[in-house]
């Protein structure tokens, strides 16, 4: 099991890139830390799978260097690296048995017998195909197939790290919670450095003990799942991150803090502050519709507004309400009465109001 530390690293599958667009990975600096259980969330085309493939070695980085345990790899083939790679599609061989797949790795190492033997049971116990072990793969399920596929990455007990490629795209829905569980507890158990794929903000929480939020060829916040929720990096996590995602608004600064039509927020005065430096004009305020306040009766700091929408999601409502040019979300309980078309009155709580510049979050002491 290894650190693993990326530094100065970009790629470009252009030979001659001209600018960032040219990039499926700008240039970052990251350290996955041993034995740690991370998750790289991000939409389609990021740069996910570039990232994992530069770690394990199948794609020469076109700058930067890949350390493992702060020595240089770069230059050793995927199969010197010592990583395994699960990826969406299970890799077995069809005209193996499970047995003989998940003891290939092993054999191919110059294990002892008993050690396999013994090795492979366990890993068949915890991915439940013990019962399958003597079978050919060829007649397995898609989802049994994924399953032996993971084993081989997790049977060797020397890796230096497990990168799952959206392993459970093939898995049906009904197992896929339980794989992932299972992933988790094996992370556990076996204390490996873990860094799994995924496009799905939920698989990527229940599995990972940190997540990192790719977007656009870079990692935009790495931080716990309630980090992610609570006090977003970038537009992109608040957005991605949360369902539905943060209310972003675009504002004009005003004296006060941030205006949009007529409607005025009043912000922090280290937040005006910074408002009156700037020299851009792309100026966001984003809050979680979770922490948007609704009540019935006016008051000092709340904004009247229409009911557009209410949605009814069984424990709780999600209400869009249209206050001057915007469209707010705001999460209720279910015992909240509104009714669409109606008035309500919204109220945005100062200490969760983020103000984003240039898309990015800024800090009171950044
Ligand atoms: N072999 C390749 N040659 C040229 N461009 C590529 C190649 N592989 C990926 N790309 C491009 O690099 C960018 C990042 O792709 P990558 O597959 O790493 O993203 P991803 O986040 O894993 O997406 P997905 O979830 O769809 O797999 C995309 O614009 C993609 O089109």
């Amino acid at each position: 099991m290894a650190e693993i530390e990326l530094k100065s690293l970009a790629h470009s599958y252009s030979s001659t890139p001209t600018g960032p667009a040219d990039y499926a990975i700008r240039q970052l600096d990251h350290v996955w830390e041993r034995g740690g259980a991370y998750a790289l969330l991000g939409p389609s085309g990021c740069g996910k799978s570039t990232m994992l493939n530069i770690i394990s070695g199948l794609v020469e980085p076109s700058e930067g260097e890949v350390l493992f345990d702060g020595r240089r790899v770069n230059e050793l083939s995927p199969r010197e690296r010592n990583i395994a790679q699960v990826f969406q599609f299970p890799v077995v061989y069809d005209s193996m048995t499970v047995y003989d797949n998940l003891a290939f790795p092993l054999k191919n190492n110059k294990v002892a017998a008993s050690k396999i033997k013994a090795r492979v049971h366990e890993i068949a116990e915890v991915l439940e195909i013990e019962d399958k072990l003597y079978r050919k793969a060829k007649n397995l399920t898609a989802d049994e197939k994924q399953k032996v596929s993971m084993g081989r990455g997790l049977v060797r007990e020397d890796v230096s790290a497990i990168l799952f490629d959206e392993p459970l795209t093939v898995i049906d829905p009904q197992l896929k919670w339980r794989l992932r569980r299972k992933l988790k507890q094996i992370h556990e158990q076996f204390d490996i450095t873990m860094v799994y794929v995924t496009h799905d903000q939920l698989e990527a929480s229940t599995f990972a003990d940190k997540i990192a939020v790719m977007y656009d060829g870079q990692i935009v916040q790495f931080g716990t799942p309630t980090e992610l929720f609570e006090q977003p990096n970038h537009t992109f996590v608040g957005f991605f991150i949360g369902s539905p995602g943060m209310n972003l608004i675009e504002v004009s600064r005003c004296e006060q803090g941030g205006r949009f039509g007529d409607t005025v927020i009043p912000l922090e005065p280290w937040q005006i502050e910074v408002l009156q430096r700037l020299k851009t004009n792309n100026v966001k305020i984003g809050i979680r519709p979770e922490f948007v306040e609704l009540s019935a009766q006016p008051a000092d700091d709340t904004y009247a507004s229409e009911v557009l929408d209410v949605e009814d999601l069984g424990t709780y409502k999600i209400v869009t309400v249209q206050l001057g040019s915007a469209q707010i979300k705001v999460r209720q309980n279910e015992e909240f009465e509104v009714r669409v078309g109606g008035t309500t009155h919204v109220a945005f709580p100062r200490q969760w109001l983020k103000l984003y510049v240039d898309e990015f979050l800024v800090q009171e002491h950044g």
